[in-house]
């Protein structure tokens, strides 16, 4: 049974049924050139008899020959039907499959081959993946003692609030908010909806828990709760939405504005490039499965521009932006500063649209952030290279400016730009911080919409923090190299992590030429590690010792 879509239930259907046409019309070949062989014979008459009885003969064995090689080709071809819908997201493994089955109906010799590569499929297969990304959460690099968390450390703490202050408030939100939900929760944490419990899990350390065990619920709300307003959001370059839900979550709402396998386009600057809405759930994934969890949770939705944008908005401006499309698909384009117009309207197929929805942060009102400017920023110009990447000795001065100059953010920001570097996103200007928690806090890992954009190349220069500085967290470099074991493989894991996504129901998250391109990177990295330590005396001049704690590593 597959378990994806119509759609792509019927391209596994297509798919096997392709595979048995080509086999039976080999097979059709054959038999017609034997015929034609019998009828150039040229022998005598009793001599043709007993050949004749001969060749019946042999024919029968034949016969027998292959029908027990067809039973045998069906019975793998159902088995692989089976392996193929699990995995209809990989193109390359169908691929492999179709080309040995064609060539074992030619020859039983290449059956072993068939044996393998099905062996290989089934081992790759779906339920395979997921048990690797379990190991992968259960291996100890991943459940690292941490410090306790104490009081101070949590960004936002309940405030119970006086009986009549409470009445007053529930009434004037029930009294004023159309579309909301009551409010039923108070100061204890079983009453909290997921959102609540995402905030109130923000620490110093990191965006959510290992493990955590409301983010099921809060994915699962961000891509099926009733949507009640929808609002531009400003800041940022291309359009965006703040979507909120009734029992008062919101989400940031990215639309699809170009295909998952489109590049990017040779003549872009990366400051120009279009975003995508499947390089945001990806990053969060990624971001997961390097162990930092510094993105807020988000999942891909598909959003109907009519019902759920335009007939609930208030945002006067964004209502002006709708209008139907000569195919008659429902677009829209909003009002910001790059992509805001018809010739680059956002259009439902014909009314739905794919876009990300992100887990908004606690309003800036009850947790202020800092935006830093990163020292290897780009120079966001055609023309004029930053300083970083001309000044040989750039890390040294970076170094002695705070708040670089101590604690973890140089190497904080080295783990982003290794992050960066795999999901090939040039476009980091800027980082934030929450400003509670002053220079000793992890980086949130916002707006990641230009990475995933090119599979086929890899940028060296979103490297430079790390081969300028040779510094990076014991526990990163760790958690990289068991990302690049076969056991933990980081395509595979992605695959499997991205694949508990709503949005694989219309196409995988990633194509696999960009799954690949994250383990051709993790190579790259590692092997930059691996080049600083050599480069230096003391393995403690590049290693950031962050889990001396940690028996055995
Ligand atoms: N999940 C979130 N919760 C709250 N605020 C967010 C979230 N994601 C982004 N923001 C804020 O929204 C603003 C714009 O977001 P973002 O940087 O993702 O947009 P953008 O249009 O891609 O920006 P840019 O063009 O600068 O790359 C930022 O100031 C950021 O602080
Ligand atoms: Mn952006």
């Amino acid at each position: 049974m597959c378990r994806f879509d119509h759609e792509s239930s019927r391209r596994c259907e297509v798919f096997s049924g392709l595979f048995i046409c080509r086999y039976v019309v080999n097979v059709g070949a054959c038999l017609h050139e034997r015929r034609s062989c019998r009828s150039v014979s040229g022998l005598p008459c009793t001599m043709r008899v007993c050949t004749r009885r001969r060749s019946r003969m042999f024919r029968l064995w034949l016969l027998i020959v292959f029908l027990s090689l067809h039973l045998l080709v069906v019975s793998l071809v159902l088995s692989i039907y089976h392996t193929s819908c699990e995995l209809h997201s990989n193109p390359d493994i169908q691929t492999s499959i179709s080309f040995s089955v064609q060539t074992t109906s030619t020859s039983t010799s290449k059956m072993a081959t068939l044996g393998s590569v099905t062996q290989e499929v089934e081992m790759d297969s779906a339920a395979d993946a997921f048990a690797k990304l379990e190991a992968l959460f259960s291996h100890p690099l991943y459940n690292l003692p941490t410090p306790p968390v104490s009081d101070g450390d949590w960004l936002l703490k309940v405030r119970t609030k006086k009986k009549e202050e409470e009445h007053s408030t529930q009434q004037w939100l029930s009294a004023n908010e159309d579309g909301y939900d009551p409010i039923v929760w108070n100061a204890s944490a079983e009453t909290h909806p997921p959102w609540l419990r995402f905030h109130l899990g923000i620490s110093r350390w990191q965006m959510y828990q290992h493990k955590d065990p409301n983010l099921s619920a809060l994915t699962q709300q961000l891509a099926s709760h009733r949507i009640v307003s929808a609002v531009q959001k400003s800041g940022g370059t291309q359009l965006k939405l703040v979507m909120s839900f009734p029992n008062y979550g919101q989400a940031l709402f990215k639309p699809m504005k170009q295909e998952r396998h489109e590049e990017t386009n040779v003549n872009l600057y990366y400051f120009s490039d279009f975003e995508r809405h499947n390089a945001e759930i990806a990053a969060f994934h990624l971001d997961r499965i390097l162990g930092f969890r510094r993105v807020p949770p988000v999942v891909g939705r598909l959003i109907h521009v009519i019902k759920e944008i335009k007939d609930i908005t208030t945002d006067h401006k964004l209502a002006t932006t709708f209008f139907t499309s000569p195919v008659g698909n429902a677009c829209f384009y909003g009002q910001c500063s790059y992509y805001c117009s018809t010739e680059h309207a956002i259009c439902g197929r014909p009314l739905k649209i794919e876009g990300s929805m992100a887990a908004m942060l606690p309003d800036l009102s009850l947790a202020s952030r800092r935006s830093w400017r990163s020292p290897w920023r780009r120079s966001y110009s055609r023309t004029k290279l930053a300083l970083w990447e001309t000044e040989s000795n750039y890390c040294d001065a970076v170094k002695k400016i705070p708040p670089y100059d101590r604690g973890t953010r140089l190497v904080d920001l080295i783990d982003l730009s290794i992050l960066d570097f795999l999901m090939s996103n040039m476009d980091r200007h800027h980082y934030e911080t929450f400003e509670k928690f002053g220079n000793s806090t992890f980086l949130i890992h916002l707006d990641n919409g230009r990475a995933f954009g090119r599979h086929s190349k890899d940028e060296p220069s979103i490297l430079a923090p790390l081969v300028q500085c040779c510094r990076v967290r014991r526990s990163t470099l760790l958690r990289l190299r068991l990302l690049s074991l076969p056991s933990y493989r980081l395509s595979d894991v992605m695959r499997a992590s991205l694949s508990q996504d709503p949005l694989v129901a219309v196409a995988p998250l990633l194509t696999e030429p960009h799954l690949s391109a994250l383990d051709r990177r993790l190579e790259t990295v590692i092997q930059t590690i691996q080049d600083c330590l050599q480069q230096h005396q003391h393995h403690s001049d590049v290693i950031y010792d962050d889990i001396t704690d940690y028996l055995g590593a």
